[in-house]
């Protein structure tokens, strides 16, 4: 994996055949989000422990290749243990996960899947340049990666400060700058825009989208629901279960809510009702 590194079928509503359908099943249905062609990420029943607890259960999920795919949920959900299972970081896990055609974590992924923590995994010692060169000649980036990236993630004034000089949200921009070496197609990245102004935040998910356009796909957490809106596709995500994959169009039309914090709540309302019927009639395409 990239140094950074590179290091869901979701419930089921329907009727019972020949009846018409229930009003979950029609919101069921509403809620699948448009599906090109091509899946980057295949997950089916995945379960996941972190010491005695089954943190993720019974997962399915197809991430489509060349979106922006938000990964939103409270903390605690369980969002960063996914990512890590997708770029083969995790432990404990169960069930199939491939990911751009091969098994989550494999050899010939590692160039291909570039995974940005949480916690920026820089060194603090050296500099912004010094710290993408480093890293691009591990993944074996051209030689003028790093000046690419750090324009990317508009940081080229600070390229000579040491890295601990930095803000937090400079720092993360330091790590997000190292998973773009190398182009990576998957980029998987954990919380990116925490700590950062609301235009650094805005220019961000532009540069998401471009990245996407370009036919990279971007798999992004976040616990603002207000990232929601910015996002392709969204998976709501709660206590281990993906609620539902949709769009942001779908989700505030078929929730009738004003807001993404409001229509997460009628989603969890709607998923409260009753129990899933595993009858294929999930909300994942
Ligand atoms: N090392 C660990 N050992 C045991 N349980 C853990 C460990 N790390 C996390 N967990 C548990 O796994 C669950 C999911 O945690 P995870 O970090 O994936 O959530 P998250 O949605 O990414 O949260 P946040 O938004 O706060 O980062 C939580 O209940 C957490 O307590």
């Amino acid at each position: 994996m990239h140094p950074f590194s590179h290091p869901s079928c979701a419930d089921a509503h329907g009727s019972a055949a020949g009846l018409a359908p229930s009003p979950r099943r029609v919101y069921a249905e509403a809620m699948k989000p448009s599906a090109p062609a091509g899946a980057a990420i295949e997950i089916r029943g995945l379960g996941v422990r972190r010491g005695r607890r089954a943190v993720i259960e019974h997962l399915d999920l197809l991430v489509q290749a060349g979106r922006v795919t938000g990964l939103l949920g409270p903390s605690g959900c369980g969002k960063s243990t996914l990512m890590r299972t997708v770029v083969g970081a995790q432990a404990g896990v169960s069930g199939s996960v491939r990911v751009l055609g091969e098994p989550a974590g494999s050899r010939g992924l590692r160039r291909r899947v570039a995974y940005a923590t949480q916690a920026a995994s820089v060194y603090d010692d050296l500099t912004v340049r010094q710290n993408l060169r480093a890293f691009a000649s591990a993944v074996g980036a051209p030689r003028d990666d790093p000046e690419r990236v750090v324009a990317l993630v508009g940081l080229e004034s600070e390229a000579s400060r040491r890295v601990d000089a930095l803000s937090g949200g400079q720092r993360n921009r330091v790590s997000l700058a190292a998973a773009l070496l190398g182009s990576p197609e998957l980029l998987v990245l954990d919380e990116p825009t925490v700590g950062l102004d609301p235009v650094l935040r805005a220019e961000l998910w532009e540069l998401f989208h471009r990245l996407a356009d370009g036919g990279t796909t971007l798999l992004v957490s976040s616990h603002v629901m207000d990232e929601a809106l910015r996002c392709d596709d969204l998976l709501l995500m709660r206590e281990g279960r993906i609620l539902t994959h949709t769009t942001p169009g779908a989700l505030m039309r078929h929730t009738g809510t004003e807001d993404p914090e409001s229509a997460f709540l009628a989603v969890i309302a709607a998923d409260a009702e009753g129990p899933a019927r595993p009858d294929g009639e999930g909300r994942t395409p």
